[in-house]
C-alpha cells in the first residue's frame, strides 16, 4: 500500500480563517515518518497553494464563488494524478468544499466509485438552498447525478461533471442537517446512519451495513471524506462549526480500521483542522494528533498493535 499526500490550503468556502494552516499542522504532527514506520510508501505531492481570487462582487450571496471553483478544478487535476500514479490518495484541508476536486479528481481517475461522508454535517445544500453561502456546506451537491437539476452553473464550476450515484454515498455522525438537506436525503433515497444510529446499532453494525450496503451491487473504490468535526469536541475542538454530541475518538478510528480491512479504500479526505480555532495549544494538539491516528487507521495501524511481516526473534 503507498500514500500520495496533498495538502490543499484551501479557507474560502466557509468564513473562519486557519483552517488554511491544516496541511502544514498535520504534516507537523508526524504524519508522513509515522505513515513510513508503518511500512507505507509514501509520495508528497505537497500543497495546493491558491493566491487570493479578486471576487466581483454579488455572486447571490455566495461567498467566494470564482476562488471556489478554481480551487477545486486544481485540486481535481492533482487528485487525478496521485492516482494515476498508484497511491492511496490522502487529502489534507483545508475546508470541506475541497471535496468536489478531491471526489472529482479521483472519479476522473477510477470511474464509478462510493462516498462514506464522515460528518456532523450532510454538506449537500444546493447553492440555492444554502442559508449561509458557505460552499462546504454543499460540496456533495455539485457531485450527485440525482441532483444536478438543481444546481445552477456557476463562475468556474462549469468544469464539474456530476460523478457519484446518491445509492452509492452512505453518512456517518450527522446530527447538524438544514431542512432542505433533511430533505434531499429522504427524497434521494440516501442512506444515513445519523449519531443516533450509531447510538442504537453501535459503530461495529454501523460499518457492517455501511459496507455490505455499498458493495450490494458489486465492489467500488471507495472515497472516504472525513471532516473533523465528525468527532466530538471535547477531542476535536479546533473546528470551524463544532457539534456537540460527536462521534468518540475510539468510534471515530474504528470507522477508519474498519475502511481499511475491506481493501477497498482509495482516497481519503481529512479537512477542517483549523488550528486557530482552540482556546489552548492541548486544544490544537488534541485535534491534530487524532487526525493524524484517523489517517493510520486508513493505513493499516491497530490498536490491538502491528509488526512486521517479515519480523522474528532475536
Ligand atoms: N449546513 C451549514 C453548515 C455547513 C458545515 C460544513 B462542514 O461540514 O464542512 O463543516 C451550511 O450549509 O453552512
Ligand atoms: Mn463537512
Ligand atoms: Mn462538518
Ligand atoms: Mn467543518
Amino acid at each position: 500500500r503507498s500514500a500520495g499526500v496533498v495538502g490543499a490550503a484551501f479557507c474560502r468556502g466557509q468564513s473562519r480563517s486557519g483552517v488554511e494552516e491544516g496541511p502544514d499542522r498535520i504534516r507537523a504532527a508526524g504524519l508522513l515518518d509515522r505513515l513510513q514506520q508503518r511500512g507505507c510508501a509514501v509520495k508528497d505531492y505537497g500543497n495546493l497553494v491558491f493566491d487570493d481570487v479578486v471576487e466581483p462582487s454579488g455572486g447571490g450571496g455566495l461567498r467566494s464563488v470564482a476562488a471556489v471553483g478554481g480551487a477545486n478544478r486544481r485540486l481535481s487535476e492533482a487528485m487525478k494524478a496521485v492516482k494515476e500514479d498508484g497511491h492511496t490518495a490522502v487529502m489534507l484541508g483545508g475546508d470541506h468544499s475541497l471535496a468536489i476536486g478531491s471526489i472529482h479528481g479521483h472519479a476522473a481517475a477510477v470511474g464509478q466509485l462510493s462516498v462514506v461522508w464522515v460528518d456532523a454535517h450532510a454538506d449537500i445544500n444546493t447553492p440555492l438552498t444554502t442559508y449561509t453561502g458557505n460552499f462546504h456546506g454543499q460540496p456533495m451537491s455539485f457531485l450527485l447525478h440525482e441532483l444536478q437539476s438543481k444546481v445552477p452553473v456557476l463562475p468556474n464550476f462549469s468544469w464539474v461533471k456530476p460523478c457519484v450515484s446518491a445509492k452509492d454515498l452512505v453518512y456517518i455522525g450527522l446530527r447538524d442537517v438544514d431542512p432542505a438537506e433533511h430533505y434531499i436525503l429522504k427524497m434521494l433515497g440516501v442512506k444515513v446512519f445519523s449519531i443516533s444510529e450509531v447510538d442504537r446499532l453501535g459503530i461495529a453494525r454501523v460499518m457492517e451495513e455501511t459496507c455490505d450496503y455499498l458493495t450490494a451491487r458489486g465492489k467500488k473504490p471507495v472515497h472516504l471524506s472525513y471532516d473533523v468535526d465528525a468527532i466530538d469536541p471535547s477531542v476535536t475542538p479546533a473546528t470551524g462549526t463544532p457539534v456537540v454530541g460527536g462521534l468518540t475518538y475510539r468510534e471515530g478510528v474504528y470507522i477508519t480500521e474498519h475502511l481499511c480491512g475491506t481493501g477497498l479504500l482509495s482516497a481519503v479526505d481529512l479537512v477542517e483542522v483549523n488550528p486557530l480555532l482552540a482556546k489552548t495549544d492541548q486544544d490544537v494538539q488534541s485535534t491534530v494528533n487524532t487526525a493524524v491516528d484517523l489517517l493510520l487507521g486508513c493505513f493499516g495501524r491497530l490498536r490491538e498493535g502491528n509488526h512486521p511481516a517479515d519480523y522474528s526473534l532475536p
